[in-house]
């Protein structure tokens, strides 16, 4: 996709509340990540991390504010456009990884390429894309074809990663993506984000409590320095 805006994440007065809350989650009045900047954001559990995700991921819209991705407002978009913009221009991360457990690694790795189109003329050959994936993150091809279920939480973190990458999206976000990662391995798995986001111009918003990983990024965020209902709440 050839970017013609000059950022890739742009929030503008945002403020969100969960239902039946009385206070505010999120308000956040500006942030953005531009194309190819590579973000580390961090906060304390509850601050907010993971509904900033769900909101950038379009499942759950702001009660004011803008957000858009690639110059696309969501919030202009229908559910199942949003849920089509995701799958094209999207790539993410779970903590939870949410694999599907009875596909085997290599066609979780694929999922994208079957949902989007783009994703899949971009991957070039899917198959072989996901192999140099797999591969790259050291996940051995004895076990490409195994359920998803049989592998470690280590693996099925790998394979989550692959399938996010899979495709050039545009924009990647990833939620403590190395909670389960050994030391190696989560050095491995980094510099295989930074890169493959690097080549494909991507934007990347990296979420983590693990404040010792902040160095490998361009920018370190603390959420409480852009929310300003952490400081409403906090004083
Ligand atoms: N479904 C929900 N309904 C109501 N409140 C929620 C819901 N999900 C999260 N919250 C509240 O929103 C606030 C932010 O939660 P969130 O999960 O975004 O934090 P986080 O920074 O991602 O935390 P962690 O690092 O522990 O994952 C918390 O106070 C939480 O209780």
């Amino acid at each position: 996709m050839t970017h013609s805006v000059d950022q890739a994440i742009r929030i503008k007065e945002l403020t969100y509340r969960w239902p039946r809350q009385c206070a505010d989650c999120l308000a956040i009045s500006h942030f953005a990540v531009a194309h190819g900047e590579r973000v580390f954001l961090h906060g304390p559990s509850g601050s907010g991390k993971s509904t900033l995700l769900a909101l950038l991921g379009g499942v759950a819209l702001p009660q004011t504010g803008r957000i858009e991705l690639l110059g696309q407002p969501l919030t202009a978009l229908s559910a199942h456009a949003r849920d089509r913009f995701r799958a094209d221009h999207v790539g993410f991360v779970f903590q939870q990884f949410n694999l599907l457990p009875w596909l085997s690694a290599r066609d979780n790795v694929l999922l994208p390429c079957i949902f989007s189109t783009r994703r899949r003329e971009r991957a070039g050959d899917p198959q072989q894309a996901a192999a140099r994936l797999l591969t790259h993150l050291d996940l051995a091809p004895a076990l490409w074809q195994k359920p998803a279920a049989e592998l470690s939480v280590g693996q099925q973190q790998r394979v989550a990663a692959a399938r996010a990458l899979i495709g050039q999206p545009g924009i990647l976000i990833a939620d403590e993506p190395t909670s389960a990662l050994d030391a190696p391995r989560q050095q491995a798995f980094i510099d295989l984000l930074l890169a493959e986001t690097a080549a494909a111009n991507a934007a990347l918003l990296f979420v983590s409590h693990d404040v010792r990983l902040a160095a490998h990024f361009d920018r370190t965020v603390a959420l409480a320095e852009v929310n300003c209902a952490a400081t409403e709440a906090a004083t």
